[in-house]
């Protein structure tokens, strides 16, 4: 059974309509710089890179994370929070795809990096707690081709359906950040069903770069499994949902 788009998680995600959710459109202008926020840490060991999978919704790259080896600390946040798991969400066209939007600017796609806080046992337990995860979220912007990005496209043929995994060792997704670490800082939550609200967003002012080649390849994905009817992997974004009162912060001028 094909899943029922964003208008219509509500009916079993009544969160969906909460007080917290995400995505949001960005206003440079409406957020207020925090001279106390911190520069993000992010000391990220490649040896802790498991495996590549595509769940359906998106393909994502999954850390080992028994250890403080891949870690986000500082910046908004207090205490040490480990890396999960790193995915993006994309357009079917350039025009489209991210989920945070800059003065309602889209860009064609958005990469998500998962921390969880080790101040509760596992990713699933912090998952539900308002201070459990902490996202960073870095756009992509059409440009040159990106070859780190491209380490990881290389291995789309061979998860291109549904439910299809493989080993994915020593990537380090320090790689796919950008020059600058400026960021905007709310509290928000998960972008997908079950839109839990526990995410500290950090979302880079500064973009990365993809090639509208580049892009094409993460289109050639699908969300279908194998055997059934083949169906592109594309416009896997949430909308910008209401901000509600919320406030972001700027960790830069
Ligand atoms: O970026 B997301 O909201 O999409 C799915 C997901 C899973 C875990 C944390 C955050 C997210
Ligand atoms: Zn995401």
């Amino acid at each position: 059974k094909v899943s029922a788009g964003p208008d219509k998680w509500s009916d079993n995600f009544p969160i969906a309509n909460g007080p917290r959710q995400s995505p949001i459109d960005i206003v440079p202008g409406d957020a207020s710089f925090d001279g106390g926020l911190k520069p993000l840490k992010l000391k990220y060991d490649p040896s802790t890179c498991l495996e590549i999978l595509n769940n359906g919704h998106s393909f994502q790259v999954t850390f080992v994370d028994d250890t403080d080896s891949s870690t986000l600390t500082d910046g908004p946040i207090s205490g040490i929070y480990r890396l999960k798991q790193f995915h993006f969400h994309w357009g079917a066209s350039d025009d489209k795809g991210s989920e945070h939007t800059v003065a309602g600017t889209k860009y064609p796609a958005e990469l998500h990096l998962v921390h969880w806080n080790t101040k509760y046992a596992s990713f699933g337990e912090a998952a539900s707690q308002p201070d459990g995860l902490a996202v960073v979220g870095v756009f992509l912007k059409i440009g040159a081709e990106n070859a780190n990005l491209q380490k990881v496209l290389d291995v789309f043929d061979v998860i291109r359906a549904k439910g299809k995994q493989t080993s994915f060792a020593n990537f380090d997704p320090a790689t796919l950040l950008p020059g600058s670490l400026d960021y905007w800082t709310y509290d928000g939550s998960l972008t997908t069903p079950p839109l839990l609200e526990s995410v500290t967003w950090i979302v880079c002012k500064e973009p990365i770069s993809v090639s509208s080649g580049q892009m094409a390849k993460f289109r050639s994905l699908l969300f279908s499994a194998e055997g059934e009817p083949e169906c592109c992997m594309v416009d896997n974004y949430r909308p910008p949902q209401p901000l509600k009162g919320r406030a972001v912060r700027a960790s830069f001028k």
